[in-house]
């Protein structure tokens, strides 16, 4: 049976950029609570500004330096204001979707030298369990004809392809580069093809 998401509540967030509407999501696949928070009018456009951003509470909420989620996230809001309309996707998949209690051994790991990739593997996980089919019910949902995706994940864009959204064109989003997350993104240059230029901010 074909998944389903459903638009359960929309309601008016303003933000420090610019007022946005809350869609919150239920699901056929899991019972987590996936949001869609969009500006503007995003139905039957073109090039619509899209980030679907992984749930993160170390970097979202407390601003860890470990990762570079806290920052994007702003970058983001700041993209799709600049544009006018567009949709920040907030997927409750913490830690590549292993969880936060995994993810956080995974930090341990990581200080006694393993990578990101390695220290998942280490606790049973794959690399990244991430699965984007709830993101794409959304963007169908909300009418949009085809996105301009906010990411450096070549896996993202591939995904949300094969799930049948029409991806037009890709933003990079790229945060400076600083002792506490060089390896962090060494890692997804070397091990999982993003696409990032890694200039350190002296
Ligand atoms: N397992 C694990 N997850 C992490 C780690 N650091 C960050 N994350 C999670 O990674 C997710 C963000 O994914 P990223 O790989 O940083 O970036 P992305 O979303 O794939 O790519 P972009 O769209 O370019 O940002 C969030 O769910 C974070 O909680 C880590 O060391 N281990
Ligand atoms: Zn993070």
């Amino acid at each position: 049976m074909k998944a389903t998401v459903e638009d359960l509540v929309q309601t008016r967030i303003p933000t420090a950029h610019g007022e946005f509407m809350l869609h919150y999501f239920s699901n056929s696949i899991d019972d987590k609570e996936h949001i869609a928070f969009v500006k503007g009018d995003v139905r039957d456009k073109e090039d619509v500004r899209v980030r679907i951003h992984s749930e993160c509470f170390t970097g979202d909420v407390l601003g860890s330096r470990r990762c570079d989620c806290g920052e994007q996230l702003e970058m983001a809001l700041q993209l799709i204001d600049q544009a006018g309309f567009g949709i920040l996707i907030y997927l409750r998949q913490e830690g590549r979707g292993i969880g936060l209690l995994k993810k956080l051994q995974a930090y341990n790991l990581q200080d006694q030298g393993l990578d990101t990739v390695d220290a998942n593997i280490h606790l049973g996980h794959l690399a990244d369990e991430r699965q984007y089919d709830i993101a794409a019910l959304m963007l169908e949902h909300l009418k949009v004809k085809s996105v301009a995706l906010i990411t450096n994940n070549p896996q993202k864009i591939d995904e949300l392809t094969r799930l049948g959204i029409t991806v037009s064109k890709r933003i990079p989003i790229e945060t400076d580069v600083h002792d506490d997350n060089l390896g962090y993104l060494k890692t997804k240059v070397e091990k999982m093809r993003h696409m990032l230029s890694m200039h350190k901010k002296d």
